[in-house]
């Protein structure tokens, strides 16, 4: 037998307000709108020196900065396959079918997912959190998951299970 741990952090501020369109169903495509999105973190792993699995201000911290970033903004998808998304110095384009949206490039943030749905945001914050953190599984550290609340109720949730790069 052996023991498990995990650490897990959501605070009240750890939402971010965003807009965003997503298509469903093949060719459907949302009306842009807005949600609060709010975000937790949990980590799996060994203890360290200080028997913490992951310390949990370093997470807060972590989590918080890339909120911040994604606070009222809105949020495009670079790599879906039928919404095109161009951004020039003042301006981004996006276009689906027949639609065409004009944005300050200063109020969005383009995300090289696929669609903005809550799973797919939970995998970018993921692979941003363990970038930011430098979290790698030399330092005993096995799952980082994110989940995301779109709607109150309406949770995504991803695992991220972390490789060994040694
Ligand atoms: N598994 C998922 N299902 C759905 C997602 C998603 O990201 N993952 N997203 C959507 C849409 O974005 C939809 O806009 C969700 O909005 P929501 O406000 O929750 O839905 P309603 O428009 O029905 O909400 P109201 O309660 O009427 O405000 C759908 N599914």
């Amino acid at each position: 037998m052996s023991d498990s741990y995990r650490v897990r952090v959501t605070k009240d501020h750890l939402v971010f307000s965003a807009a965003h369109f997503i298509t469903f169903n093949g060719n459907i495509c949302e009306r842009l709108h807005g949600h609060n999105w709010r975000v937790a973190v949990e980590v799996s792993g060994n203890l360290d020196e200080n028997s913490y699995v992951y310390d949990f201000i370093a997470l807060r911290d972590g989590l918080q900065e890339i909120v911040n970033e994604l606070d009222h903004r809105v949020l495009l998808p670079t790599l879906h396959p039928t919404i095109s998304v161009e951004q020039n110095d003042n301006e981004v384009i996006a276009r689906f079918e027949e639609k065409r949206w004009v944005f300050p490039t200063e109020d969005c943030l383009l995300l090289d997912i696929a669609n903005t749905t809550a799973e797919l945001l939970a995998s970018w914050i993921a692979s941003e959190l363990v970038d930011r953190l430098h979290i790698r599984t030399e330092t005993g550290i096995h799952t980082l998951q994110i989940e995301v609340e779109e709607n109150f109720g309406q949770w995504a949730i991803y695992e991220k299970r972390l490789e060994n790069s040694m």
